[in-house]
């Protein structure tokens, strides 16, 4: 049985106080959901402070990114351990944003997943095709080579850890949601790779999150899905009301 993971990803958005004040709201009206497991990835800057806030509550921290070596002269990065220190137990790892705007290729994010799993960390893998792959018919070779490349190398024991989270890059803010349908068949098709890179209880296990546009009004349709078990929610993750109606996610 895979616990349904929620996560909201803030991107580059919110002060510390607005981040602060954005916890406040989800600690009082999620306080009781111990079904599912609960998780924020804030900017850098706002993570010890929000550290601070869920200390004690059934929200997890994430990082939305790091490096893949732990110290050293890497100007302007941030490595696996010192999200620990800050309070992290999770990292998202090769978010499309940073596959298309920062250059990351699966090699590095390879490097990055090992780095995150080293420090006994959480990834949060992110894998999906963009609108002109999805077009030429090549979802399926995009993910492959995602998924091949990106978990190169990793052990059993270390898969089971590790979460991924299928974003088909043109749901991404986009407001066009994957059709249920659309999505399922991703997530069936990339469960189906884990088993023939792993193992069938690595597939069996590892929880495959949905991403792009989710919404209070789709997330009851995408959770209904065999494949799907959680979400990874941006735009919709900055409201309170929203990421919480979207985290009591009605079985259907
Ligand atoms: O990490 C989250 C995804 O990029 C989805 O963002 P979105 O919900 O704003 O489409």
């Amino acid at each position: 049985m895979r616990k349904p993971l929620i996560a909201g990803n803030w991107k580059l958005h919110k002060t510390i106080p607005e981040a602060l004040d954005l916890i406040e709201a989800l600690k009082k009206d999620l306080a009781d959901k111990t079904d599912i497991e609960i998780v924020v990835a804030p900017v850098f800057t706002a993570l010890v402070p929000v550290a601070q806030a869920v200390k004690s509550s059934n929200i997890a921290l994430a990082a939305q990114n790091c490096y893949c070596e732990n110290s050293g002269a890497f100007t302007g990065e941030v490595s696996p351990a010192l999200l620990k220190d800050a309070g992290c137990s999770h990292v998202i790892v090769g978010h499309s944003e940073r596959r298309q705007l920062f250059g990351e290729n699966d090699e590095l994010i390879n490097r990055k997943l090992k780095a995150v799993l080293a420090e006994d960390l959480i990834p949060i893998f992110c894998i999906g095709e963009t609108l002109e792959e999805r077009e030429k018919d090549e979802m399926m070779d995009v993910l492959k080579r995602q998924v091949t490349v990106g978990l190169n190398g990793l052990s059993e024991t270390e898969m089971f850890k590790v979460v991924v989270a299928y974003e088909p890059v043109w749901a991404i803010g986009t407001g066009k949601v994957a059709s249920t349908d659309q999505a399922q068949e991703a997530h069936a098709f990339v469960r189906g790779l884990l088993a023939g890179l792993f193992s069938t209880p690595v597939a069996e296990q590892v929880r495959i999150l949905y991403g792009g546009s989710v919404k209070p009004d789709n997330v009851d349709g995408l959770m209904a899905q065999t494949d799907i078990d959680g979400t990874l929610v941006g735009g919709a993750s900055l409201k309170a009301a929203d990421f919480i109606r979207i985290a009591r996610f009605e079985k259907m």
